[in-house]
């Protein structure tokens, strides 16, 4: 069997720095053959005239792909997976370097390495393994950026009209899901300020490697070779779902000096739908992510997803609750989830809030508080929760 190439996919947002690093890469990367497939969106493709001018490309043999009309995430999937599939059969590079576009989620780009495109035919983990997805940040912008509120579309990034994204989805999508984590521009920022972004950073994702850098100046051991990829523990990487598992444990005192704190918010009584919204609309400030399972008293049914980054916060349903599906399928639940059984409830079975709230120089008292009081009271407990208004209006099947 021919050795499958390694793949490394750098993600970041626009300007971050992922072509100055990549440069970096080439230029001081002595060994290896690596084919780069730049992806951007722009028409007038500036990364590609960095790339094919920067000194030392032709000496290692670099071979360069430029996918120009779109990004890998959607609309050139196609492309880049006939790109890959063409380099890897080629046989005579060693490695392949992705850079996304700025606006792409790193999740379908490291989907198109993992599994079977049946539409295509193309089974690209024949060919290919993805070896380390790497994240980079820009110290300088992120707070101005993450806290903007605004989207894509406003910033005319966007895919399309109906890409809806908001800046701070996209950064956050961007960090918790990487094995590497680059925070560039470093020469931008105070020591103290940068001390603080790292901190925030660790705690929105904990597994990571972090690396401070300057004009992208890595050591390309740190991004290439590095076999740190694998599909499931990136999936589980984020700063907030180890808090949801681990709870405490997870925190580290350290972090805590810096002002920077998680916690999770349970509740076995639901909320009332229009005060939890108003209350996701007027987050305190000090929330820098807020991410978990909503039970809302109207929607009795669905658990609700509440996902806060920045100033940008969706709610939507993820999926059915246990005690809400037939008998027959919730025997089957418990048998193959048994510790579903551990926190059940008698009339409400696996219905409860389960909120993690990330943060800096949280009040947690107060914010407990306020979450308590958009739970519903007593008179609204024993009264029909049908009749509650309802601020979504979702349609399901
Ligand atoms: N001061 C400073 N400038 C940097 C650093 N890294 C990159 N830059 C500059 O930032 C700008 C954007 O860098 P790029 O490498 O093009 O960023 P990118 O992420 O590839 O950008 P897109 O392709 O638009 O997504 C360029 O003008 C770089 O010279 C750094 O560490 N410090």
């Amino acid at each position: 069997m021919t050795k499958r190439i390694p793949v490394t996919v750098l993600s970041g947002y626009l300007g971050s720095g992922k072509t100055t690093m990549m440069n970096h890469v080439l230029q001081n990367n002595k060994d290896l053959r690596v084919a780069v497939i730049v992806n951007d969106m722009s028409e007038i493709n500036i990364d590609a005239e960095l790339i094919a001018n920067g000194s030392g490309i032709s000496r290692t043999e670099e071979k360069f792909v430029e996918l120009s009309n779109g990004c890998i995430c959607c609309t050139l999937r196609e492309d880049l997976l006939q790109e890959v599939e063409r380099l890897a059969k080629l046989g005579n590079i060693d490695y392949i370097l992705i850079e996304s576009t700025g606006i792409s989620e790193p999740i379908p780009v490291a989907q198109t390495f993992s599994y079977l495109d049946e539409e295509l035919g193309i089974d690209l983990t024949k060919f290919c393994q993805l070896d380390t997805m790497v994240t980079v940040v820009d110290a300088h912008r992120f707070w101005h950026d993450f806290q903007s509120g605004e989207s894509l579309l406003e910033r005319k990034e966007a895919v399309g009209e109906l890409d809806e994204r908001d800046v701070a989805d996209l950064l956050i999508d961007q960090i918790e899901f990487c094995d590497v984590l680059v925070l560039n521009k470093c020469d931008l920022v105070s020591a103290e300020e940068l001390e603080r972004l790292e901190r925030i950073l660790r705690a929105l994702q904990p597994e990571a490697k972090l690396i401070r850098t300057t004009n992208g100046v890595i050591d390309p051991a740190d991004i290439l070779n590095t076999g740190r990829f694998d599909f499931e523990r990136v999936s589980e990487s984020a700063g907030w779902l180890k808090e949801l598992e681990l709870g405490h444990e997870n925190h580290t005192p350290e972090t805590e000096e810096y002002g920077i704190s998680s916690f999770t918010y349970k509740s076995k009584r639901p909320f009332h739908p229009m005060r939890f919204v108003e209350w996701c609309d007027q987050m305190p400030e000090s929330i820098v992510r807020a991410k978990g399972i909503v039970w809302s008293a109207r929607h009795q049914d669905v658990a609700l997803l509440l996902s806060q980054a920045g100033s940008s916060a969706k709610i939507e349903p993820v999926s059915y609750w246990i005690a809400a599906l037939p008998k027959a399928q919730q025997q089957d639940v418990f048998q193959q989830s048994p510790e579903v059984l551990e926190d059940w409830d008698e009339e409400f079975g696996d219905r409860m809030t389960q909120l993690v709230i990330i943060g800096i120089d949280l009040n947690r008292e107060d914010i407990i508080k306020q979450l308590d009081s958009c739970l519903l009271t007593d008179e609204e407990f024993h009264n029909p929760w049908e009749r509650l208004q309802d601020p979504f209006n979702w349609e399901w099947h």
